[in-house]
């Protein structure tokens, strides 16, 4: 397989040539558990391990090896696994704030310290597809927490209303999603039962890599089956002999499709946590940032000063309470973020 149909290009190449020189090749990685990456390679597939002194310079989560990234190999000979020497700066990445907090305290009720930092799921992306269910799990504010940090990853977002068959109102989401999602391209579909699925064949092209990103049991698993044709009778299959009766995704990995795409499979998260400052709700809540604009008052709280543009607004039935709520609600998860991250970077500066 040649490297441009995994993606590699010209950013990748520049950054390479130094590596190129040591002699060492590149490859991308296909999934990761621990220090065990599978990485393909312009011939093959490899089992791949980060080399002691790569372990020793890193600090944070975010520098490891993601699935997605592109890294430079050694291939030693006599040997079961090639060797990473480093990561290649990333295009992009789809980041959140990392759910697991080592050596978090519990003090009268109050959490104390613990890591504060971000968490990567996947790398060098051209399409999120932020999935979620048109029936009764349908939650337009986790819409909304996705936008924000696919925006603020640098990758296009697109949003699929999935289990079409299931709904009938159809008029009424999107509506709901459009109000929110302003020109983000918005599909309904139905994996289940093929509806509509023609539309991956826009996304899915030879060297571009896509990434499904929901909460569990919207059907990621599902679409990825579907579009993978007859592989998904080998996903199901190893599914069934684990005994877990349906697939779910536990890791994060990267499929190579046979549109010479590449799909990039997320387990469904609980906790969906933002990780940014707070410019990165710019995007996402474009509607309100120009409200806030037009208030009279600079430092303006929206709450009963006169001249207020965001409670006109409300009143005029032109902007919805509950999503003036999820905007505040964000926006004081940032500012939180930005005070701990502060502590968190002053006790790494003082190791
Ligand atoms: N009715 C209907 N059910 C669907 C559709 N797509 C998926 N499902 C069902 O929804 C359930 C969850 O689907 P999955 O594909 O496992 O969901 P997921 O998002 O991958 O979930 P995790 O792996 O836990 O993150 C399964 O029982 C599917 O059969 C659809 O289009 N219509
Ligand atoms: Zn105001």
């Amino acid at each position: 397989m040649d490297l441009q149909t995994l993606g590699w290009n010209d950013f990748f190449k520049e950054t390479f040539f130094l590596y190129q020189e040591k002699g060492l090749h590149p490859g991308r990685v296909i999934s990761r558990k621990n220090n065990n990456y599978v990485i393909i390679c312009e011939e093959k597939l490899a089992l791949a391990k980060i080399t002691g002194k790569f372990r020793y310079n890193t600090q944070t989560n975010k520098d490891f090896p993601t699935v997605g990234d592109w890294v430079a190999l050694e291939m030693k000979k006599q040997s079961s696994h090639l060797l990473i020497h480093a990561v290649l700066p990333r295009e992009n990445a789809f980041v959140r704030k990392s759910p697991i907090s080592g050596g978090r305290k519990l003090k009268e009720g109050v959490v104390i310290g613990g890591k504060t930092e971000e968490q990567i799921i996947a790398s060098n992306i051209n399409t999120a597809f932020i999935v979620i269910g048109l029936d009764n799990n349908f939650e337009i504010r986790r819409i909304e927490r996705y936008l924000t940090l696919v925006y603020h990853s640098n990758i296009n977002p697109v949003i699929i209303l999935n289990k079409l068959d299931l709904c009938f109102s159809l008029d009424d989401y999107i509506k709901q999603v459009k109000d929110i999602a302003g020109m983000v391209p918005v599909h309904p579909i139905s994996a289940e039962k093929g509806m509509n699925m023609d539309v991956f064949s826009n996304y899915l092209l030879p060297g571009k890599t896509v990434v499904f990103l929901g909460s569990s049991g919207v059907g990621k698993s599902t679409i990825t089956n579907y579009l993978l044709g007859d592989e998904k009778q080998k996903k199901q299959s190893i599914s069934k002999s684990t005994g877990k009766g349906r697939h779910t995704t536990t890791s994060v990995e990267l499929i190579l499709h046979h549109s010479n795409g590449m799909i990039i499979d997320t387990p469904g998260v609980r906790e969906l946590q933002l990780w940014g400052d707070e410019e990165i709700l710019d995007q996402s809540f474009e509607d309100i940032k120009q409200l806030i604009y037009h208030c009279k008052f600079n430092n303006c709280h929206h709450q009963k000063e006169p001249g207020c543009a965001i409670q006109k607004a409300i009143e005029d039935n032109l902007l919805s309470r509950s999503r003036f709520e999820s905007y505040q609600k964000q926006l004081f998860e940032l500012q939180r973020l930005r005070t701990k991250r502060r502590d968190f970077e002053k006790k790494l500066n003082k190791k």
